[in-house]
């Protein structure tokens, strides 16, 4: 190191820039608190190594959502004569998807620019890490240090996508999602590792791209942690698809090079087998980013897993230190992490605002997709709630047959005692937009009965819901769920 730069390292630690709050890392609940506590007149800086705005814009949800969206186009494509329509020719161009993705991106990311020009928050590109109580030191690309000091601290650094210790599996080099999202080329066979929301989610796209696609999971389902009929009606998609599915299956050494070839040696329901694929892609989890960013120096305690320790208004273990989003271990969604935005910024306000209790909805983007809010039955199950359950398949709504889309079903789990909606689950065409609709029902705290007299638009797809609650046994008839 150059004995100026040295010295300036020595001259800023002794003196710290003072200011009223530091956010490091600019994911959703920590740009909006930048932009809305500057706006409200605290000096603040946000320091974001690489993704302006985190990771939701720049490398997950949206852009692979807008890449889902067009392989549900070559999807179309693929099905037009079932719609009346005769195709020519036609070929995927992936540079054309890349494209169309990274303008997106670069579109939202200049958005985000502009936020915090005009809130007052300063923007330090840099990565940063603790040195002592609230004080983080931000080195930049370029090398050039800072050392600053907040009344305030948020950690808002999120996660990235685990690469478990399986030998060769580091050293082929695998894919993740941010260099899948940035594929210039259909792979020949790609392998994914993991058949979680990441891996279902990419399968699909890559499959409908024209990619043979296999999926590893050592768990017997997909997506396993949700009900058994959900994995179901997702392995009968995959098939129908041509998607592979190896349950059950754990890899124990990969060779070659991800890109060119790759061999997996793994062992399957106790037999040994080589799976052997052009790519692969790891989508088997996620590690917080909190790895060697001296949260022991500001004393901000971890768990075993390496999420930073929080109670339930999101406060660390170091006074004036609060963490929020996945780091802090709140559900992985960018929702949630907005929702952790609202409390802490009412927190640091002088407010009680609490995680507890709160709801969790979420939607799987494939085609259809699956959405839940509240118990689905297996955690109905697990917690001994009693409840009555109504399921119709997708085909029994008007609406889905006009689209030719009448895979799936609905469900909702009601209360034995009352008429509440404890949970919901759509695996179908639009499921994310169906669930909302009952999730505000639930939010109201409406009984179900009043979406079963409701009058809905025909031919919608809501109107399916006076169907589903049609199907409620009374809460007089003794329940055969209770
Ligand atoms: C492929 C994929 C698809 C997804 N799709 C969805 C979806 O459809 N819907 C949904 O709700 N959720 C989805 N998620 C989850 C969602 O992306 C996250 O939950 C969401 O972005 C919230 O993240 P966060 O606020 O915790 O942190 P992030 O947005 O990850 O922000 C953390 C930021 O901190 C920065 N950082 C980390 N360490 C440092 C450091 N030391 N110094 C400076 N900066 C640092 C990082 O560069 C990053 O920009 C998806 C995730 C993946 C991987
Ligand atoms: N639409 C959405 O909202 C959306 C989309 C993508 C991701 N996300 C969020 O990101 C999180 C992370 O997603 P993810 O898919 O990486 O994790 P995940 O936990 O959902 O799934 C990982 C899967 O990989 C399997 N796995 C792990 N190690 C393995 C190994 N060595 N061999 C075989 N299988 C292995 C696990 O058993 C699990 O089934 C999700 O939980 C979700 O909260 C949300």
């Amino acid at each position: 190191m150059k004995p100026k730069m040295q010295e300036d390292i020595q001259r800023t630690r002794s003196s710290p820039e003072e200011y009223e709050l530091l956010v490091l890392g600019s994911g959703t609940a920590g740009k909006l608190i930048s932009w809305t506590l500057a706006k409200h007149g605290m000096k603040t800086a946000s320091i974001e190594r690489k993704y302006v705005g985190g990771s939701c814009q720049n490398i997950a949800c949206l852009p692979s959502k807008n890449v889902i969206h067009s392989a549900k186009v070559a999807s179309y494509f693929r099905r037009s004569e079932e719609f009346g329509i005769t195709k020519g020719d036609w070929k995927i161009d992936m540079q054309g998807v890349r494209a169309r993705k990274r303008k997106m991106v670069k579109d939202l990311v200049d958005i985000q620019i502009d936020h915090y020009k005009e809130s007052g928050a300063e923007l330090l590109m840099g990565s940063g890490r603790f040195v002592g109580p609230k004080t983080i030191e931000v080195t930049s690309a370029d090398g050039v240090i800072r050392l600053l000091h907040g009344k305030q601290v948020v950690i808002n650094i999120g996660t990235h996508a685990t690469i478990d210790p399986t030998p060769g599996l580091r050293e082929v080099n695998p894919l993740t999602h941010i260099e899948a999202l940035e594929l210039d080329r259909i792979p020949e066979h790609l392998i994914i590792l993991g058949g979680g929301f990441v891996g279902v989610e990419f399968a699909q796209a890559m499959r409908r791209f024209g990619c043979r696609v296999t999926i590893v999971d050592r768990n017997a389902r997909l997506i396993h942690r949700e009900d058994e009929d959900i994995s179901a009606a997702l392995h009968e998609l995959f098939r129908d698809e041509g998607i592979d599915v190896l349950t059950g299956t754990r890899i124990t050494r990969v060779e070659g090079k991800s890109g060119e070839s790759v061999k997996l040696s793994a062992n399957r329901n106790g037999s040994e087998l080589v799976l052997e694929g052009s790519d692969i892609l790891v989508a088997a989890g996620r590690t917080p980013n909190t790895d060697g960013i001296g949260l022991d120096l500001a004393g901000v305690e971890t768990t075993s897993h390496g999420y930073i320790k929080v109670n339930e208004r999101l406060e660390t273990t170091a006074p004036d230190v609060w963490a929020v989003g996945e780091c802090a271990g709140s559900p992985h969604f960018t929702h949630i992490s907005e929702n952790d935005f609202h409390i802490v910024h009412e927190n640091i306000l002088g407010g009680h605002r609490v995680t507890t209790g709160r709801q969790v909805p979420f939607c799987v983007f494939t085609d259809p997709e699956f959405a839940r809010v509240g118990l689905s039955e297996t955690e109905a199950n697990e917690g001994g709630v009693a409840y009555r359950l109504a399921k119709i398949p997708l085909s029994a709504v008007q609406r889905a047959r006009t689209l030719s889309e009448t895979r799936g079903f609905m469900k909702a789990l009601i209360d034995t005692q009352s008429d509440r909606i404890l949970g919901f689950s759509v695996f179908g065409v639009e499921a994310g937009e169906i669930m909302a609709s009952v999730q505000v029902a639930m939010i109201a705290g409406l009984p179900y009965t009043a979406l079963r007299d409701a009058i809905f638009t025909h031919p919608t797809l809501l109107e399916g819901l006076i169907a589903l609650f049609n199907n409620v046994t009374p809460a007089s008839v003794p329940a055969s769920k209770a």
